[in-house]
């Protein structure tokens, strides 16, 4: 693959700033056409718990620094990752397949989170409390958690991890960190930059495998790691946090969601078909903040529609190395088939098909955008987290219908509501069970806010001036004999 910066181009794990082949490889695949785009190590448990033990090795010098020093080092990283966005642009839509424009919006977003960290890092600050006694002082002081196993998902191969690593190393941890499999160049390649930036050997280490659960299970069982930071499928975060029992770790969980988008008929029309596409058919629907259900008021229902097939008309889908590309491949075409089987068994049950959901004439890794109306809560394809292209469409009367059914699942990521009513916006927002909330806006995320769920969408919030203390504990001192 051209690269302007061949250095960007690992194909090795990193541990304790070392590459490392490793005994095997595995492919790593572009979804734009199946071909294969690099052979990378495939490590295993033995080689995690040394990644681990040099971790631990490392950290006591990097905390021990002033944290202007880290915070320099992360400024830094997040200079070269912009200096290089081309090339991790490039990098990202051939391993995961979204459209380069998508891929370059990524790569911004991800280093945003690596510059507010920057800044967070110098404003760990504690307290002083003044105890009943006159002879002491109570302090509260903030320290690094400790080694920190970091898992990530292959739909946002840079950002997930630039919001994981950047907050732990700003607080003075050190991390082993294991993308998904599809996506590990993405994570290579930012490895090699914060070693350039001066991340010092052993801060940072990056186990590629496809034995994902045998790696989990040494992260999750070493006693030397102190915190798992899970970003991924709900399934697979319970499986995590039950591993981490067994040692009392501290758990961060960015798990799955089913975001609903309320469309009430006083809505602008303009705002809500806008903000149901974008966050529908962002990343061909990979994400976990993808409107999943869309639930439509009575009154402007037949409109909405119609403007929602125009607008997916206009679509072009294909390869996300394409200028013009609006959508790319689905991930696997494992993926596409688990999409397509949601549609017919939709309508199997009486949905009706608007437009796509049909099998793609450019092959297995790609599904067309689809839209389904009739759609009804009984269904998989309302009741499941989709992760593809289809927008299931449902007409409800009052605004008491659409809050339950909104409410009416196991997850709480992110849910959208379009109203001009402001009586109306501020009383569903409080009724809606999530952790985020868009009023007449879909795009929701920054690297300043707080980003996560409730209930079976996990716990703990990255980003924001809250996403420090996730990689933080705090400790009291009672500092006495004041009168000696
Ligand atoms: N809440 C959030 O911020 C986000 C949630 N997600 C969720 O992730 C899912 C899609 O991403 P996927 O990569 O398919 O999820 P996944 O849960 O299958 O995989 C996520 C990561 O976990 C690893 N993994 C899988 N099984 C494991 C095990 N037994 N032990 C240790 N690690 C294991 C994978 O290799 C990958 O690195 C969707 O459900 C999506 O909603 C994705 C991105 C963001
Ligand atoms: O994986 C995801 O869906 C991301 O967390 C969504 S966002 O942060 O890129 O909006």
């Amino acid at each position: 693959m051209q690269l302007q910066n061949s250095a960007l181009w690992r194909t090795q794990a990193l541990i304790n700033g070392e590459w490392l082949a490793g005994s095997r490889q595995f492919a790593v695949l572009n979804p734009a056409d199946g071909s294969v785009l690099a052979q990378v190590a495939d490590l295993g448990a033995d080689d995690t718990r040394r990644a681990i033990e040099a971790a631990a090795a490392a950290m006591p010098a990097w905390q021990q620094l002033p944290a202007v020093q880290r915070s320099n080092v992360l400024w830094r990283w997040y200079e070269l990752l912009l200096d290089n966005q081309e090339d991790l642009a490039r990098l990202m839509t051939a391993e995961q397949g979204k459209p380069l424009a998508e891929s370059r919006g990524e790569i911004a977003y991800g280093a945003s989170y690596v510059r507010w960290f920057a800044e967070e890092a110098r404003r760990v600050y504690g307290d002083i409390i003044p105890l009943p006694q006159a002879d002491r002082r109570g302090l509260v002081i903030h320290q690094p958690v400790g080694v920190v196993a970091a898992i990530t998902p292959w739909n946002f191969p840079n950002a997930m991890i630039a919001r994981k690593v950047a907050p732990a190393l700003a607080a003075g941890c050190a991390v082993v960190l294991k993308p998904a499999a599809e996506t590990p160049l993405s994570a290579l390649a930012m490895a090699e930059l914060a070693l350039q930036a001066g991340v010092p050997a052993g801060i940072f280490n990056v186990i590629t495998a496809t034995d994902a659960p045998a790696v989990g299970a040494e992260m999750t069982s070493n006693p030397q790691v102190r915190k798992v930071t899970f970003t991924g499928s709900t399934p697979v975060g319970k499986l995590l946090l039950q591993q981490c029992a067994t040692t009392v770790k501290r758990t961060s969980m960015e798990l799955g969601g089913n975001a609903p988008v309320i469309i009430f008929d006083d809505a602008d029309l303009d705002l809500a078909i806008n903000g149901t596409l974008a966050a529908k058919f962002r990343n061909a629907g990979q994400t976990c903040i993808c409107s999943n259900r869309l639930l439509v008021q009575a009154g402007i229902y037949p409109e909405f529609v119609r403007r929602l097939q125009e607008a997916v008309a206009a679509f072009r889908v294909g390869n996300g190395m394409d200028e013009g590309v609006t959508q790319g491949p689905l991930i696997s075409p494992q993926a596409v088939a688990k999409v397509h089987a949601k549609v017919q068994a939709a309508q199997a049950g009486g949905a009706q098909l608007v437009c796509g959901g049909e099998l793609s004439p450019l092959g297995e890794y790609f599904y067309p955008p689809t839209i389904l109306t009739g759609v009804t809560p009984a269904m998989a394809v309302w009741q499941e987290e989709i992760f593809g292209p289809v927008a299931p469409v449902l007409k409800f009367t009052t605004e008491a219908e659409a809050i339950a059914l909104a409410n009416d699942t196991n997850a709480g990521l992110a849910a959208y509501l379009f109203s001009r009513d402001m009586g109306r916006c501020w009383r569903v927002s409080e009724a809606l069970q999530y952790g985020m909330v868009g009023v007449n806006e879909t795009a929701i995320s920054s690297e300043q806010i707080p980003f996560g769920g409730v209930k079976e969408s996990g716990s703990g919030r990255e980003g924001s001036k809250y996403g420090l203390q996730d990689y933080l504990e705090t400790k009291y001192i009672c500092m006495g004999g004041l009168q000696r």
